[in-house]
C-alpha cells in the first residue's frame, strides 16, 4: 500500500463490515462495488444497491452477491437500503450528496460509516446534512474506475468532529472510520489516506488520470491514422503500446524515467519526438489542466 502523506491502515488488520449499501450505481460506484463482489465471500449479505432508473438497476438483475432497486421502482429504495448498513457508499452526482443524506439521516444504523465518493462535496456540507446524527461518520473518497478490476488508487479524508462530540464516540472515531473506509478500498486497489484539504488536488491526479490515459490513447490512434494507418491497425498500435507499457510500469523494476530512458536512444527517434512534445510545454500544459479541474471541484463545493 502507498502512502505519501498520512497515515493508511494496512490491509490485512481491518475487517469489512458485512452489511454495505450502495446508494447510486453509475460509472464509479459500480466499478467500486464489481471490484468489491470480486473478493467477496459468496455467504456474505448481499450489497445492497440503489439507481435512480429502472433500467440502471435491470442491468445488474442477473449479478449475483447484490441486490439492486431503483428509486423510480420504489421511493423509499435508499431509506430501506441504508437501514441494516454498517457502512454506506454514496455514488450519486455531487448535486445529490446533501438530498441523499437528508433524504436518508434517519434511518442511518447508529455509528454507521458514510462515504461519499463525490468530486467536491466537502465533509462540512454533508455534516451539515447530517447535524441530527452525530453517531455517523463520514469519510470523503476519491477513487478511480480501475477499482473495476482491483486496480483502483483512491484517496480517503475523514472529518474532525468537534471534541466534544467525538468524546462521546469512543476512541479516535475519525480513526475507524478511515479504518473501515481503507479496508473498502484497499479491497479493490490502492489507499492514500490525506488530509480533507488535499482531496480535490488528488482528484486532479488520480480521480481524473485515467481519463488522460484514455484521452492519450486517442491521440495517438488519431495521429497514427493521419500517417495512413487503417483505423483498426492505428487502435492496436496506440491502445496495446500504452497496455504493454503500464504492464511494464507495474513490474516495478523500474521507474517511468528510467522506462521512458530505455525506449529512447542517444540521439534516435525517440529523442526528436520527445523534443517536439517538450517544445509544446508539457509542463505549464499538466499545471493548466490540474489548475481547471481544482477550479471545478472550488465552484462545486460553492454550489
Ligand atoms: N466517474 C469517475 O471516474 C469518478 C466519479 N467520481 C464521483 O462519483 C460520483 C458518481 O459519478 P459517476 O459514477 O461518474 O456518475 P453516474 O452518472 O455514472 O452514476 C450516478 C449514479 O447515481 C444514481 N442515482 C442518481 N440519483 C439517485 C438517487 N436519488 N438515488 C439513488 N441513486 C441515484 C444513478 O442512477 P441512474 O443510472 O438510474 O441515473 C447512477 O447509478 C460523482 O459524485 C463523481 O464526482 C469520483 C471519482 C471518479
Ligand atoms: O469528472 C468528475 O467530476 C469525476 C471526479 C474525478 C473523476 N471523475
Amino acid at each position: 500500500m502507498t502512502n505519501t502523506t498520512a497515515t493508511a491502515a494496512a490491509t490485512s488488520d481491518i475487517a469489512l463490515p458485512a452489511h454495505i449499501a450502495f446508494l447510486g450505481l453509475g460509472s464509479m460506484a459500480g466499478a467500486i462495488m464489481q471490484g468489491l463482489l470480486a473478493t467477496r465471500d459468496a455467504a456474505a449479505p448481499p450489497l445492497k444497491c440503489t439507481t435512480k432508473s429502472a433500467a440502471s438497476a435491470a442491468q445488474y438483475e442477473a449479478v449475483a452477491g447484490i441486490s439492486v432497486t431503483s428509486v423510480e421502482q420504489h421511493s423509499e429504495a435508499n431509506r430501506d437500503a441504508v437501514r441494516q448498513a454498517e457502512l454506506v457508499v454514496l455514488g450519486v452526482k455531487p448535486w445529490g450528496i446533501v438530498e441523499t443524506l437528508t433524504e436518508i439521516a434517519a434511518e442511518l444504523r447508529p455509528g454507521a460509516v458514510v462515504v461519499s465518493v463525490a468530486a467536491g462535496v466537502p465533509l462540512a456540507k454533508m455534516r451539515e446534512a447530517l447535524r441530527q446524527r452525530p453517531d455517523v461518520r463520514l469519510v470523503r473518497a476519491m477513487p478511480n474506475t480501475p477499482a473495476l478490476i482491483g486496480k483502483g488508487v483512491t484517496g480517503i479524508a475523514v472529518e474532525h468532529l468537534p471534541a466534544a462530540v467525538a468524546s462521546g464516540q469512543g476512541a479516535d472515531p475519525g480513526a475507524q472510520a478511515a479504518a473501515v473506509a481503507t479496508a473498502l478500498f484497499s479491497a479493490v486497489g490502492e489507499v492514500v489516506v490525506v488530509p480533507e484539504t488535499q482531496i480535490d488536488a488528488l482528484s486532479t491526479v488520480s480521480g481524473s488520470g485515467p481519463a488522460y490515459l484514455f484521452w492519450f490513447v486517442e491521440q495517438l490512434t488519431a495521429a497514427a491514422e493521419r500517417l495512413g494507418f487503417e483505423p483498426e491497425t492505428a487502435t492496436v498500435l496506440a491502445q496495446n503500446t500504452v497496455i504493454g507499457a503500464a504492464q511494464l510500469l507495474e513490474q516495478g523494476s523500474k521507474t517511468a524515467a528510467e522506462q521512458r530512458a530505455a525506449v529512447t536512444s542517444p540521439n534516435g527517434t525517440t529523442e526528436r519526438a520527445l523534443q517536439a512534445f517538450n517544445a509544446a510545454d508539457p509542463e505549464a500544459m499538466f499545471d493548466r489542466a490540474l489548475a481547471a479541474a481544482l477550479q471545478r471541484a472550488a465552484e462545486i463545493a460553492a454550489a
